[in-house]
């Protein structure tokens, strides 16, 4: 069932109450709502809803290519999946500040827990890659005075992602964070840092809760729940994770079906129908309507 039982402002104050816990939340990307759930099930703190994966899925470059209604779209039914808190990723906001405003009221609007804006210039790319151009820190600033302002909920959390680190250096970057603090962002994501000398230096500079990117074949070493824990950072992303192993799965199956003619030899691999329908909680629909479950699997 969708949850109805959980309501917006609870998520948000899970949320919020995690990142004060001392606890590491974990938030696999969610790459559809189904996936939401399957998080949910395993015990995750949270959804996160990547930037990358949403235009991978349009089968799109990460360069800023998806609009704000499709992000808005996929994110708020994601979230509508699950009871955990989901965090989104709004790119540059999809705009000047004005835009920035408008997608933060909707992202509000849509359900989500939070967000995250970040200071680079259009066409933006992966945070992991070479020759990034950002955005003038006042630029950014305003941004998120934009998104303050026009916040509804206070607990919608605003979430400012830096990616200096690899164009004007560590200090720079920790500067940029601070900035962007004081111009109301509840929490920080420093983007790319190189190795968890950088982490801790990052966790030293900022008193806000900190987010670690733990994106495969990037520019940051993958730490482990454990080691980022002991740096201080208060939630970790795997982003990307589930789309890479979901593609290479169905890329090895492509492959069976293509020699085999038949699917026999990945039938071991395959989510069986009753546990789809477990996950889909085919029961819970059926308490409205026996009817709806009166078959046998
Ligand atoms: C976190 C990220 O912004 C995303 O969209 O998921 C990406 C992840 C990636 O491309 O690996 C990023 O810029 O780090
Ligand atoms: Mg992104």
């Amino acid at each position: 069932m969708q949850q109805a039982f959980v309501s917006v402002a609870a998520k948000r104050q899970t949320f919020r109450a995690g990142l004060a816990s001392g606890k590491m939340l974990r938030f696999p990307g969610a790459i559809s709502p189904l996936c939401a759930k399957l998080i949910e099930r395993k015990g995750f703190d949270g959804c996160y809803v990547s930037g990358a994966v949403l235009s991978a899925q349009q089968a799109l470059p990460d360069i800023g290519l998806t609009t704000a209604t499709e992000v808005i779209g996929a994110s708020g039914a994601i979230s509508a999946a699950t009871a955990l808190p989901t965090l989104v990723d709004a790119d540059t906001g999809f705009g000047e500040p004005v835009n920035v405003a408008r997608t933060v009221a909707a992202l509000e609007a849509a359900g989500l827990a939070g967000c995250h804006l970040e200071d680079q210039r259009l066409p933006k790319r992966c945070g992991h890659l070479d020759n990034k151009e950002l955005v003038p820190v006042e630029d950014m600033c305003r941004k998120i005075r934009a998104a303050r302002e026009i916040r509804a909920d206070d607990s919608f959390l605003l979430m400012a992602r830096t990616d200096a680190r690899a164009l004007e250096g560590l200090d720079a970057a920790t500067e940029r964070a601070r900035a962007y603090v004081d111009a109301g962002a509840d929490a920080v994501f420093p983007e790319a840092l190189a190795n968890e000398a950088e982490f801790e230096a990052f966790r030293a500079a900022i008193d806000v809760p900190l987010l670690a990117n733990m994106t495969e074949f990037g520019k940051s070493p993958l730490l482990s729940l454990d080691q980022l824990r002991n740096l201080g950072y208060n939630m970790m992303i795997y982003p990307v994770t589930l789309l890479r192993l979901a593609m290479a799965a169905m890329e090895r199956g492509l492959d069976v079906l293509a020699r085999d003619g038949s699917q026999e030899g990945v039938i071991p691999d395959m989510q069986t129908r009753e546990q789809l329908y477990d996950l889909l909680d085919y029961d819970g629909y059926g308490r409205f309507d026996a009817s709806i479950t009166n078959f046998q699997l």
